[in-house]
């Protein structure tokens, strides 16, 4: 659901902040008691940190592994992308979510889409009724690539989020490669499971400061769906990863990309690998961007998790348009969209 004027117009967060609000609107404030976002920050259990070139030995296989099944994240650095690029696609983000208020709503998502899975643009997503809390976060969803619908500012736009997703395309793919080996799979497990035409997109998240932090939060508890995402923060922090049940902030290491095992991934793996629940916070004093592209099956594909004699299948054999629209026309709500492809 976007800006189509036909859905009542859906307020955009960084609307609100310019038109001067020191206090949150009723439709962004959390129950009470989903309000409690703080979150543990121990430096000897933190999410793992994989450098590529471990990528290369036994050892570093054996720690992806073990972050794929006990975390569903990592970080990655060394990953040869050039920084000045990094640089460039968070300016370009950071200019696009500021422009004046026509000139964003120019591209809103359009609520006519054939489905919601194809729905792109401006806008939110993940609110099927009036009565859904609203997450402090403007967003823009395009898929990869050429992308179809760009602003015309700022002028780099296409040019630097095709050539970021150019760049980050062939990391997925090689990350996907370990991740087989690492299972004890040939390379190609994940390739030939996503076929001829993945599932690839790229979420440009905003969130702008909150005059009331604590009431709100900038991206509601989810696992991702779509396979793998590389996601690109900046310095302000604000993701928050939950291990043992237990939420922890994810550090931000300058330009280190935060990589996450989606729900595909958990049931192709049969639940070797998991995909993790992560929500981002807010805060007071400044803006956060974080840029997400994600990688997995097309919309054609049969998902059929891999099985043993000693291990029976988890999951049901489900299609990925049908998780995909199951997904997207409820509300974030954690793994819960998960529930009726388990086999329980
Ligand atoms: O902003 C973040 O750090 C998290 C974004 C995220 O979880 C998503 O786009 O799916
Ligand atoms: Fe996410």
């Amino acid at each position: 659901m976007g800006l189509d004027p036909k859905d009542g117009g859906l307020p955009m967060v960084q609307d609100l902040v310019e038109s001067g609000i020191d206090e949150v609107p009723q439709r962004f404030v959390k129950p009470a008691e989903e309000r409690s976002f703080s979150a543990a920050r121990t430096e000897d259990d933190e999410v793992p940190v994989i450098h590529v070139a471990e990528l290369d030995t036994a050892e570093g296989i054996a720690k992806l592994n073990s972050a794929c099944r006990d975390w569903g994240f990592f970080q990655l650095i060394g990953h040869g992308i050039p920084p000045e690029l990094l640089k460039q696609v968070r300016k370009t983000v950071r200019d696009f979510f500021r422009l004046p208020r026509e000139q964003r709503e120019a591209y809103a998502i359009r609520s006519d889409a054939p489905s919601l899975a194809s729905q792109e643009g401006y806008g939110r997503f993940f609110v099927p009724s009036k009565e859904t809390v609203l997450d402090w976060d403007d967003l823009v969803y395009h898929f990869l690539p050429p992308i179809r619908n760009w602003p015309s500012n700022p002028p780099e736009y296409r040019k630097v989020v095709e050539e970021y997703g150019q760049e980050i395309r062939p990391l997925a793919i090689k990350l996907l490669q370990c991740m087989a080996e690492a299972l004890g799979q040939r390379a190609s497990f994940f390739s030939e499971a996503f076929g001829p035409s993945p599932h690839y997109a790229i979420r440009l998240n905003y969130y702008p400061p909150c005059p009331q932090p604590e009431l709100v939060i900038g991206i509601s508890p989810h696992s991702d769906l779509v396979g793998l995402t590389v996601l690109l923060q900046d310095e302000v922090e604000g993701l928050q990863v939950k291990k043992d049940g237990q939420w922890r902030s994810v550090r931000s290491i300058p330009d280190a990309f935060v990589v996450n095992v989606g729900d595909t991934i958990e049931i192709l793996t049969n639940g070797a690998y998991k995909s993790v629940e992560h929500r981002a916070v807010v805060n007071k004093e400044c803006s956060r961007i974080s840029i997400a592209t994600i990688y997995g099956p097309g919309r054609d594909r049969k998902l059929k998790p891999i099985t043993s004699e000693e291990m029976p299948p988890l999951y049901k054999e489900i299609s990925m348009a049908e998780l995909l629209e199951a997904f997207l026309s409820g509300e974030l709500n954690g793994k819960g969209h998960l529930q009726f492809v388990r086999i329980v």
